[in-house]
């Protein structure tokens, strides 16, 4: 009777409401600026998650509070390099992951990715690190292979003359992420990599990973597993659930049976039978092409789309002159292309979103603030690239040749988070790096790349996913004008 009189229901309303607030205000994370909001829910944040625009909102509040912001009751997003060296680099590999990272174990097994201590994480990256090592993808077969399909991918692009190509990712037609899927596989299984370029089944398996669209659902199954568990009927009609039974197939099939080359990843695992049975093998390698179709194709297509505009018409001639004068210079021997590269990543980084990290026991001081144990950190690459204007003057202009300048060389290497920092940083850079520059080489150099009339600035806005980016709308018509007839003979084939 008592606990239904609407002034004991009231007292108790107001003492909590009062507890809430003490604590709040009480909390070492009180004087860390950012929106008062941030300081009682985490709900307009998950909000903007929801709605693919996390990172921008998170953009916005760096811009309002400045370098060091509350972002939610016990997550905290920094933009410095003190910041982004102490969370990612300190003791080698950083602070530990957070259950985040929860949402991408595959086949009920944890990853390299998705391993959340350091030692067990040291520990796989032992058996993995080699075979990602520049030179091992710089040579013979491994590099033989991306080259072959980079000349596949252009001859998909070019083979209806001055027609768009659809550059991007859709269903049943031409992609940079068919042809990263290609690359990737290969240097997984070669010779049992994927054709997704030109086999119409590997192009829907790729597909199936590419154009997932399940971030909101998997949002939903980790912030509420009991609704998601209660509810999925529903959700499944309005947000689709994960679904990826061709390449999940292809995986474990491949990862038995292939009998495969030595540079590829899955014969050092073969090596190392003691340390992984078929499932973790299988988990790794399909995680490994997850890690590399999104990133590599969005990271080239942003890239792309940026070249072909009116605006970066010099950039690209000029791209296109020292392709031109140096056709058999090795990769790492072209400066402009390896300009271009690096700022197609730090303008459109394929992983702009925050990589969340717990504070260790005992608290930390981060960038001037300490914060206790627990507390979530990150840094964002989309905002590390932009808010740092000593290292990155006029940052939201595309401009390769700030890579060239020597001085505040060592600066802006450093802040480039595309690939994130420290032994936790992205171990297929290497091979990703050799496939963007392969293919904006045999691109450029024959080729002029212009928008089609029908795609627009909004088409190409960043959507984020679970913790990639991809443009709006999936789509990036380009024309490929061939800049005369001798350079694209090369190409055929
Ligand atoms: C332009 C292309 C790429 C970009 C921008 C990129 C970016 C990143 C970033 C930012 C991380 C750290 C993620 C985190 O801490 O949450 C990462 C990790 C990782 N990446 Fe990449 N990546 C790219 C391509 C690739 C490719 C081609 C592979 C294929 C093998 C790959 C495999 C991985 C793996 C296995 C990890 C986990 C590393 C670890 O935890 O030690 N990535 N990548």
């Amino acid at each position: 009777m008592l606990l239904t009189s609407p002034t004991v229901v009231a007292s108790i309303a107001l003492l909590t409401v009062a507890v809430l607030v003490y604590r709040t205000v009480k909390s070492p994370l009180w004087k860390v600026p950012g929106p008062t909001v941030s300081a009682f829910t985490s709900l307009i944040l998950k909000w903007h998650e929801l709605g693919a625009d996390r990172t921008l909102y998170i953009q916005a509040l760096h811009l309002q509070y400045g370098p060091v912001v509350r972002i939610a009751p016990n997550e905290v997003s920094f933009t410095s390099w003190a910041a982004l060296k102490e969370i990612y680099c300190s003791g080698g590999s950083g602070y530990e992951k957070t259950e985040f990272y929860d949402l991408f174990t595959i086949f009920g097994r944890r990853t390299m990715f998705t391993t959340l201590g350091k030692t067990d994480h040291a520990k796989r990256k032992r058996i993995l690190a080699d075979r990602y090592a520049n030179s091992n993808v710089m040579r013979g077969s491994a590099i033989a292979g991306i080259q072959e399909r980079s000349k596949r991918f252009i001859a998909r692009c070019t083979a209806g003359g001055l027609a768009a190509h659809d550059v991007f990712c859709r269903a049943y037609q031409v992609a940079l992420h068919a042809y990263a899927c290609d690359c990737v596989t290969h240097h997984l299984f070669h010779p049992e990599g994927t054709d997704s370029l030109r086999d119409v089944h590997d192009e829907e398996m790729m597909h199936q990973v590419a154009a997932d669209d399940s971030f909101q659902n998997r949002l939903v199954s980790f912030y509420a597993p009991t609704l998601h568990r209660l509810a999925s009927g529903i959700l499944n009609f309005w947000w689709k659930p994960r679904e990826t039974p061709l390449v999940e197939q292809y995986v474990q099939q491949t990862s038995k049976q292939a009998e495969a080359e030595p540079f590829t990843l899955l014969s050092r695992l073969r090596e190392k039978t003691g340390d992984l049975d078929e499932v973790d093998t299988a988990a790794e390698c399909l995680d490994h092409i997850a890690a590399g179709i999104d990133t590599t194709g969005d990271g080239l297509c942003f890239l792309m789309w940026e070249l072909s505009q009116p605006r970066s018409r010099d950039i690209q001639q000029r791209l296109q002159a020292e392709l031109r004068a140096s056709p058999d210079a090795p990769l790492d021997q072209l400066p402009y292309l390896d300009a271009v590269v690096l700022e197609g990543l730090r303008c459109f980084p394929p992983i702009p979103m925050s990589l969340p990290r717990y504070v260790p026991s005992g608290g930390r001081v981060i960038d001037g603030t300490w914060l206790p144990a627990k507390t979530i950190v990150s840094c964002q690459a989309y905002s590390v690239h932009r808010l740092n204007p000593s290292v990155f003057p006029a940052a939201h202009i595309f401009n390769p040749s700030r890579w060239l300048d020597e001085d505040g060389d060592a600066d802006r290497r450093r802040l480039m988070f595309a690939f994130s920092n420290g032994g936790r940083g992205c171990i297929g850079k290497h091979l990703a790096l050799a496939e963007m520059k392969t293919l904006l080489r045999d691109t450029y150099s024959a080729y002029t790349t212009t928008p089609h009339a029908s795609m627009s600035e909004e088409s190409m806005a960043m959507a984020d996913q679970l913790i990639s980016s991809r443009p709006r709308d999936q789509k990036c018509l380009l024309h490929f004008e061939p800049l005369d007839s001798s350079s694209v003979a090369g190409l055929e084939h």
